[in-house]
């Protein structure tokens, strides 16, 4: 459903993306990992609309989408989260989630319509529905869980999901993944994960590409990629046994049942 080709996207002289390719099969939950700065941002903001790609094509279902502004490629059927969530603090959290589906539908559709999809997305997250509850009481994870439902009630069939779990304790990050994964089996959303908390993305992912230096430099299964030398320099460092012993794991539970 997302063929990259050739991206590239340079700032004067530094180019934070160079070439990269990579597909996204329909329903598959993709990991995006890398050390910082190798341009996982960049390629999000870039898949987003955020930024122009400098060369390259980005196609959305066979539509070209690359050089769209983010209003035009959300309608598309393409949402993002962002690292920190910037809600519009003195709506509610059903108005923040409103707002988000009139932007998502390009002002097409009338404000019961809009209710629905908030409604819709908010339920699916477990945020409270009633037009009175506001956002200041959310603490970090319930923001994050605002960020997810706004994103969900422009209705994307591809989600680009930015480091979710920063500033969550454990359960709620085992939370936040359960979340995607249900995003995922659902509603059949096909969801793009950028996050640095190997032992909770490894949990739900299929498949992950890795960057250094805006370079494509693995891809495949999860136990594969995080095995390869290279990823493990550049990225796993001394986290890899751990991680490695967590996917055998996963592995063991997966045959007994
Ligand atoms: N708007 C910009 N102008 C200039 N340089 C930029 C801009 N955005 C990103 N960069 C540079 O591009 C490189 C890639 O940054 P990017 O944020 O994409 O990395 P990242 O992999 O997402 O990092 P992190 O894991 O720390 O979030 C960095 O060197 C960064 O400084």
């Amino acid at each position: 459903m997302l063929s990259v080709k050739e991206l590239t996207r340079r700032f004067g002289g530094f180019t934070a993306v160079n070439a990269l390719s990579f597909e996204l099969e329909k329903g598959e939950i993709l990991g995006l990992i890398g050390p910082n700065g190798s341009g996982k941002s960049t390629t999000f903001n870039v898949i987003a609309g955020l930024y122009a790609p400098s060369a390259g094509s980005v196609q959305l279902d066979g539509r070209e989408i690359g050089g769209l502004p983010p209003y035009r490629i959300c309608q598309l059927g393409l949402a993002r989260t962002f690292q920190i969530p910037r809600p519009f603090r003195k709506l509610t959290i059903l108005e923040n989630t409103v707002l988000a589906a009139h932007y998502g539908a390009g002002g097409q559709i009338g404000r019961a319509e809009a209710e629905r999809r908030a409604h819709d997305a908010l339920e699916l997250i477990g945020l409270p529905r009633d037009p009175g509850a506001s956002v200041e009481g959310l603490g970090a994870a319930g923001l994050k869980k605002l960020e997810m439902a706004r994103a969900l009630a422009t209705q994307p069939k591809l989600l680009l999901a930015d480091e979710s779990l920063g500033g969550l304790d454990e359960a709620e990050m085992n939370q936040a993944a359960e979340m995607l994964e249900r995003i995922r089996n659902e509603r059949g959303i096909s969801i793009i994960w950028v996050e640095h908390i190997m032992g909770v993305l490894m949990k739900v992912i299929d498949r992950c590409i890795v960057l250094d230096h805006g370079e494509l430099i693995a891809e495949g299964a999860p136990a594969e990629v995080t095995r390869d030398p290279r990823v493990i320099e550049v990225y796993l460092g001394s986290d890899a046994e751990a991680v490695h012993r967590q996917l055998d794991r996963q592995q063991s539970a997966a045959e007994a049942g």
